[in-house]
């Protein structure tokens, strides 16, 4: 791994509520709908099938003015400039971070216990995210749910130094304990995809999981 001599740039502490989905139509519909941090998970296909949906993602984010990221074609996400990448912990062997960070690209970072945090640590990456916190069906996980209060220990250990951002089985009435947690934002898939009503599930869950300005946890 090769890691930046300084750290990636920062976003807001708090950055609000989180939705990753897997189309530009998805990601249409929720800057639509007010939603201003985001990310375009598309899994598996070949660059050239996925690099128009990247493109129009990434245009569709900065009409916005939001942070739209990128989950795993990052060589894409630097060619086009995207507001973010995010990365899991088995990509981090096999991406140029040097290279994200000369372009300027924010950088968020998936981790599961405590070896993956200190790994992630040690990027510096401009969040990262801690999962899965319940049982999700969303994503085959070889680990077991973190739950409350193991989240709640990462986040103490990592002392505010870095963002973060809690995923995995986050319906609409755990956002608050979640939340509660101290965490930054919540990350959903299902709580809105699968949600009888998206766009109520949305601004449900924007008014729990507010953004600052801010780059720094309240204590
Ligand atoms: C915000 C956020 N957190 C975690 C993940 C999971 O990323 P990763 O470990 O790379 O797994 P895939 O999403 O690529 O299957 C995420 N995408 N977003
Ligand atoms: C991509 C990902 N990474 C860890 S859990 C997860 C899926 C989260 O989806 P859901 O919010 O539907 O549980
Ligand atoms: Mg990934």
């Amino acid at each position: 791994m090769n890691i930046p001599s300084t750290p990636f740039p920062e976003v807001p502490y708090y950055l609000g509520l989180y939705p990753v989905v897997d189309s530009v139509e998805w990601i249409r519909r929720l800057l639509e709908a007010g939603v201003k941090t985001l990310q375009l998970r598309i899994k598996d296909l070949p660059d050239d099938e996925v690099e128009p949906a990247i493109i129009e993602a990434i245009r569709l984010g900065r009409e916005h003015n939001a942070r739209l990221f990128i989950n795993d074609y990052w060589r894409l996400a630097v060619k086009h400039q995207a507001y973010g990448i995010h990365l899991g912990q088995e990509d981090l062997d096999t991406t140029d971070l040097l290279a994200i960070h000369r372009a300027g690209l924010r950088l968020g970072v998936s981790t599961h216990d405590d070896t993956e945090l200190a790994r992630a640590a040690s990027v510096r990456p401009s969040y990262i995210a801690l999962g899965h916190v319940f049982p999700t069906q969303t994503k085959d996980m070889p680990s077991a749910p973190q739950g409350l209060q193991e989240l709640t220990r990462h986040i103490k250990q990592l002392d505010g130094k870095f963002p973060t951002v809690a995923i995995g089985g986050i319906s609409l009435d755990r956002v608050q304990p979640v939340m509660e947690c101290g965490v930054g934002s919540v990350a959903v898939v299902s709580a809105i995809t699968q949600a009888p009503d998206w766009r109520a599930a949305t601004a449900e869950l924007i008014k729990l999981c507010p953004y600052r300005d801010d780059n720094h946890a309240q204590r």
